[in-house]
């Protein structure tokens, strides 16, 4: 007769986590850490995707604070699966938001339930397998751990070590945590009636009533991202083998010379007997490295973002325009690695000014030196540049956007 394997004899709900505020992770623009980008997706989605994708998933609930509906939902844009995706309201402790998310699978008919961190995006398969195994063979409640490593010290509040600690025995715990479904909702449920709302982990509940926990063995990469540097670290991780994606995008821009006293190009004043016409300081250098950038992610010229009819950028230090272009890159997960103008100008010399203009190129940009270069070349005596009617420039930005696996 063919045996089932033990795995498949479970139907499992998921209790995914996700309401903590990360405070240990520090404050950022994209809310909480389960919402922070690695390699370019929020935490939580890769968690998501991993169980979404395993067999044995067949109901899955994430747990979210009431503040973060639209960061949930701005998260989800990610996800390409149709699989439905239910919420429900988490408590202030993790306690209260893994029971909440256990009542809503009440009636859903889950034998089984994994609970799990949504700050745990590295888990694999596999794990999830041994769990199931554990399970199916008839375990009431199953603990992935790692045996710890480390020497373990025990120091005094300032800091002073007290005592070695011997590891012996010593599991560090990780999730998902996983249970036949009644029990463990009986379990907080009671923990819940008994005033307690500080139990940190779910097997610790369990423990408390005595119910016996196994241990099937962790992966050393399924780590809790709990402070800043672990969330660095796992972008570090993920963006390293996403393909890179390096844009450019050139400008070009036009000045008429009139009579004047002298012209400004990448920022810097040279005295001269002639001036660049404009609605700004007509800086035609920034002018056309401003499209080079915006031009590295669609965003449009210069005219979309500053229309010349707009009395506010009358004699308007270009330096507005470069930095705003700038700000739009970097808000779009560019990283700008070159920037290059060409000047075609029969007059004023640019040679001297040279350095002055990529210093100021790599002030506006915020990037090396190296990074900035500005040529210059006459156009020979031939054409409008070589008839001293106006100054040309032609600009090259090289920005390199966060990859695509
Ligand atoms: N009231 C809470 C507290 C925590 N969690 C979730 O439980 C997991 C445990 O991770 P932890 O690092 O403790 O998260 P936070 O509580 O957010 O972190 P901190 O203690 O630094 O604020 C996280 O996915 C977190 O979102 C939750 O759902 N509800
Ligand atoms: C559940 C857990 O991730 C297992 O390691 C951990 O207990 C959460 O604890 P924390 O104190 O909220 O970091």
């Amino acid at each position: 007769m063919l045996q089932m394997p033990s795995k498949q004899l479970i139907s499992a709900g998921i209790v995914i986590v996700a309401a903590g505020r990360g405070e240990r992770a520090g404050s950022s623009k994209d809310g909480p850490k389960q919402y922070r980008p690695i390699g370019g997706t929020p935490v939580i989605v890769h968690t998501l995707e991993n169980f979404m994708t395993w067999e044995l998933a067949t109901e899955i609930v994430v747990v979210i604070h009431p503040d973060d509906e639209a960061l949930f939902a701005k998260a989800l844009r990610h996800i390409i699966s149709a699989t439905p995706i239910q919420t429900v309201h988490g408590g202030p402790t993790r306690q209260q938001s893994v029971l909440a998310g256990l009542r809503y699978l009440k009636d859903k008919h889950v034998s089984h339930v994994l609970i799990h961190d949504a700050v745990r995006p590295f888990f694999d398969h596999a794990l999830l397998d041994r769990i199931a195994e554990s399970l199916g063979n008839g375990a009431a409640a199953v603990l992935p751990a790692m045996p710890v490593t480390d020497t373990l010290k025990r120091a005094d509040g300032a800091g002073t070590v007290l005592t070695t600690v011997s590891r012996e025995q010593l599991y560090s715990a990780q999730t998902p945590q996983s249970f036949a479904f009644e029990t463990i909702l009986d379990a907080h449920e009671k923990a819940a009636a008994s005033g307690r709302s500080d139990f940190t982990d779910d097997a610790s509940i369990a423990e408390w009533l005595g119910i016996p926990v196994t241990i099937v063995e962790g992966t050393g990469d399924n780590v809790k991202l709990t402070v800043k540097s672990d969330i660095v670290m796992a972008d570090d991780k993920l963006s390293a083998s996403l393909l890179p994606d390096v844009r450019t995008g050139n400008g070009y821009d036009v000045h008429q010379l009139e009579a004047g006293d002298g012209v400004t190009l990448c920022g810097v004043f040279i005295p001269h007997d002639q001036k660049l016409k404009g609605h700004s300081d007509a800086d035609v250098a920034l002018h056309a490295l401003t499209d080079a950038l915006l031009a590295t992610c669609g965003a449009g010229d210069i005219g979309d973002h500053f229309p010349p009819s707009d009395p506010q950028w009358k004699g308007a230090a270009s330096r507005i325009f470069i930095e705003h272009a700038a700000r739009i890159v970097r808000e779009r997960g560019g990283t700008i690695m070159n920037a290059d103008v060409s000047l075609i100008a029969e007059a004023p010399k640019v040679g001297p000014h040279r350095e002055a203009m990529r210093a100021n190129l790599s002030e506006y940009l915020g990037i090396d030196l190296e990074r900035c270069s500005v040529k210059a070349t006459t156009n020979e005596t031939i054409g409008f540049v070589g008839r001293r009617e106006g100054i040309a420039a032609i600009a090259t930005a090289t920005v390199v956007y966060r990859g695509r696996k």
